[in-house]
């Protein structure tokens, strides 16, 4: 039998309000939520003074599991999940062997069930390979199809730059195809152009210039047109330009878009300044670009042009990406910190509480139709994140629980600590205990619900 626990007292940051409430966790649920007397045997938490978030669901990380898992795998990168105030995780196709079949999709979550701490969910990846079979199934039994991190064979090489192979997914206009958007052919046409200026050692702080704003804003564009000609789902990821912003609309609920977008964590946090200390540890696809665009785009966010915050947990060995700019590779590690960056923002005064929870916890639930999560509710999962505003911290090798061991935050120091994070009701990180042995659960789609 499971603890019954009573949380007391604690401030509860849920669907736009901010309020003091007791919750009973019975079993794997939210039992009740309000003035709750105490009974025999219940497990009592003290939430005085301390916030009580829905648990949060981060739309994009990658796990690196199976295939790839000397730089991460679903135990390792879950526990970092849920000892920053993540509950579950959707991970992305370019594991090895990428997820191109339902069988590859169904073996990743037969891993992760016996791996994760945390909740999670898999995309399928579509290609050239694989694209003919896909339109043929029923992709809104899946949270969603992408050909994020697959980079398929040569030149004009991710869906960005096909739009003939978009045009096939949205006239079968199944389920919700998520992008990552930036034309290679641009990418390419620049990294030539610096190639012969420095050879293979490029400055990295001319990342942004390479897979410039140009290069995201064209992709994104002609992707958004296209998915209007056929009135079908389009969600990109990771959007890095302010520019970009102004393709998307804030005059309708989520529930209703058919074109969606996300932020990245590390898009608001650092800038094109930031390349000179940290060099290759923060080059990712997209690029980080500058202190206008990482402004834009959360100005973008609280308009409710951005729908999500994920971070694309892109984890690589140390020396994988320590190597001149052409041979470093693209990503760095976020999931365990992006919960911390956001209340950061709002400590700073520049995001509320209730807009971190909406694009953290409740909009990822929405967008991919995730059942009984993302929300504080009675009879739904308990999975909740109590946090503890005034608890300062600095990131060190010593607390980093990423495999990889190192963080590109590394020496940031943070006002707010998560203290004790539940996952489907059970109390798998308190104050840096962890249930080890705890596992989560398959995300389940709400896809029989009618459009
Ligand atoms: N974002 C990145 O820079 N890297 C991702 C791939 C991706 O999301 O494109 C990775 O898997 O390493």
């Amino acid at each position: 039998m499971k603890p019954t626990y009573l949380i007391q007292q604690a401030t509860l940051v849920n669907e736009g309000k901010t309020f003091v409430a007791d919750v009973l966790i019975e079993n794997e649920k939210i039992q009740k939520i309000g003035s709750i007397p105490v009974q025999e045997g219940y497990q009592l938490i003290d939430g005085k003074g301390k916030l009580l978030l829905p648990g949060v669901i981060d739309g994009q990380v990658h796990f690196r599991d199976p295939g790839l898992t000397h730089k991460a795998d679903l135990h390792s990168e879950s526990m970092a999940a849920v000892a920053g105030g993540v509950t579950s995780f959707i991970d992305m196709p370019n594991t090895r062997p990428n997820t191109l079949t339902l069988e590859l999709l169904e073996e990743k979550y037969q891993i992760a069930s016996q791996k994760s701490v945390a909740n999670y969910g898999f995309l399928l990846g579509v290609n050239a390979e694989n694209l003919d079979e896909v339109i043929t199934w029923d992709t809104k039994k899946l949270l969603a199809i992408t050909d994020d991190g697959l980079y398929f064979s040569g030149k004009g090489n991710i869906l960005a730059d096909r739009p003939d192979m978009l045009e096939k997914i949205f006239a079968a206009n199944k389920g919700i195809l998520a992008i990552h958007s930036e034309k290679e052919e641009i990418v390419e046409k620049n990294e030539e152009a610096y190639r012969e200026k420095y050879g293979d050692d490029v400055p990295v702080k001319f990342h942004p210039l390479i897979r410039s704003e140009q290069a995201c804003y064209e992709a994104t564009e002609r992707a958004i047109a296209l998915a209007k000609k056929h009135d079908a789902k389009l969600h990109i990821l990771h959007l890095s330009t302010a520019k970009e912003t102004s393709l998307f609309r804030n005059d309708i609920p989520l529930e209703n878009k058919k074109i969606t977008t996300e932020v990245s964590v590390h898009h608001l946090w650092f800038t094109d300044a930031d390349y000179e200390e940290k060099g290759t540890l923060i080059k990712w696809n997209p690029a980080i670009k500058t202190q206008k665009d990482a402004d834009g785009l959360l100005q973008a966010l609280i308009d409710d042009r951005i729908d999500l915050i994920t971070t694309d947990h892109a984890p690589h060995a140390l020396e994988e990406k320590l190597k001149p700019y052409f041979q470093s590779m693209s990503g760095a590690p976020l999931v365990q910190h992006s919960l911390a960056c956001m209340l950061e923002f709002f400590k700073k005064g520049k995001i509320s509480l209730e807009k971190i929870v909406e694009k953290m916890c409740h909009n990822p639930a929405i967008l991919y139709k995730i059942k009984q999560r993302g929300y504080i509710r009675e009879g739904y999962f308990a999975d909740l994140v109590l946090v503890n505003m005034d608890s300062p911290w600095t990131v060190s090798k010593e607390n980093i629980l990423y495999k990889c061991g190192w963080s590109p935050l590394e020496g940031t120091q943070f006002q707010t600590q998560v203290e004790k994070t539940f996952v489907n009701g059970n109390l798998v990180f308190d104050q840096g205990d962890f249930q080890e042995d705890s596992r989560g659960k398959a995300l389940e789609v709400e896809w029989e619900k009618k459009e």
